[in-house]
């Protein structure tokens, strides 16, 4: 029965958290990632102009899947490709020891530019995995039936490292009691449904919840437009600013605290968490860590969200369920 904890390292305003990953003989920094189902890092194979200053998996230590590749494309229309191969893949001691690694052939900048991160493990459902001509799984799902329980955990925090932990749920990370809520797997999401939304300290509704997904790799938190505007509404010089692609505040703006209802309790977000970043290094106004989920088809409970909960991607019951907690 195996069990496993890893950091979790916040980049630059906490855009990603990288985790150490054994893959091969190698040891890589990747980007645990709860919104998409693929394990893939910078290779030997890439080209030298789009891995400069990554770290790269050496194929040499697997085995090639013969005819698979995979082609993935992000939903900030970020991509990558190649070939896979099966490897021995660690994880805070927990081992899979033929996992599908699958080595990038090709990726775009803004993966190339991403200069701390060798790549993405995929912890969303095997459905939505990308090789072809037969899909793979993940490593939870490779890993699962030797786990002390088929749990992994989301501890990530605001400016400071946090972890994962899989095969075991820690108590001492959370207050409180866990609450729990059904997933629908049928987009291959970590898919719920949020009951509602309300600002500051009074409970006055910014809106009726609705269908949303974890996303460890996605850094702000995606809600309905209309609660983003309610939002907003209340933060003097706040502005939706479509050259810079959304919400923007004044970086002196102490923003009111978000909360959040799911499975009938409250989870908040400190305001200060959604005074995201300035748009460059020196400017006084910052991008708002809640943005409109225009176009996507459901709300995004990023990292904005996630580094103010504990939460446990449970697929050890009859159907999975996340678990939300106060940190
Ligand atoms: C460009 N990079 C580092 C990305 C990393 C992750 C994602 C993502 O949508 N994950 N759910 C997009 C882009």
């Amino acid at each position: 029965c195996q069990t496993g904890e890893v950091a979790a390292d916040p980049q630059l305003y906490d855009q990603s958290y990288l985790s150490p990953v054994t893959i091969g003989n190698s040891e890589l920094m990747l980007d645990f990632d709860t919104g998409s189902a693929d394990l893939w890092c910078f290779s030997t194979e890439s080209p030298a102009a789009q891995s400069a200053g990554h770290g790269l998996y050496n194929p040499s230590t697997g085995t090639e899947l013969d005819g698979a590749f995979w082609d993935i494309t992000y939903g900030d229309q970020s991509a990558a490709s190649g070939n896979v191969f099966a490897d021995k893949v660690v994880v805070g001691g927990v081992t899979a020891t033929k996992q599908a690694v699958e080595a990038a052939t090709s990726v775009s900048y803004e993966f190339t530019e991403d200069v701390a991160s060798d790549g993405l493990l995929g912890l969303a459902f095997s459905s939505i995995n990308t090789i072809l001509p037969q899909p793979q799984t993940t490593f939870f799902d490779t890993v699962r039936n030797s786990l002390a329980k088929a749990v992994f955990t989301v501890d990530l925090k605001k400016g400071a490292a946090g972890s994962y932990t899989f095969g075991y749920i820690d108590s001492s990370k959370y207050s409180g009691a866990i609450t729990y809520v059904p997933v629908n797997t049928a987009n291959g999401f970590w898919q719920f449904t949020a009951d509602g939304y309300s600002a500051g300290g009074s409970d006055s509704s910014t809106g009726r919840g609705g269908v949303a997904i974890a996303d460890t790799g996605t850094s702000l938190l995606y809600l309905p437009a209309s609660v983003a505007k309610a939002y907003y509404s209340g933060i003097q010089g706040a502005t939706f600013d479509f050259r810079q692609g959304g919400y923007t505040i004044p970086c002196s703006a102490t923003p009111p605290d978000f909360n959040v209802a799911i499975g009938g309790k409250t989870f908040t977000v400190p305001g200060s968490y959604i005074n995201y970043a300035p748009l460059r290094a020196g400017s006084s106004t910052c991008f708002g860590g809640i943005q409109a989920d225009t176009g996507i088809g459901f709300s995004i409970f990023g990292d904005v969200f996630l580094k103010a909960v504990y939460a446990v991607f449970d697929d050890s019951g009859s159907s999975p369920r996340l678990g939300f907690a106060a940190q």
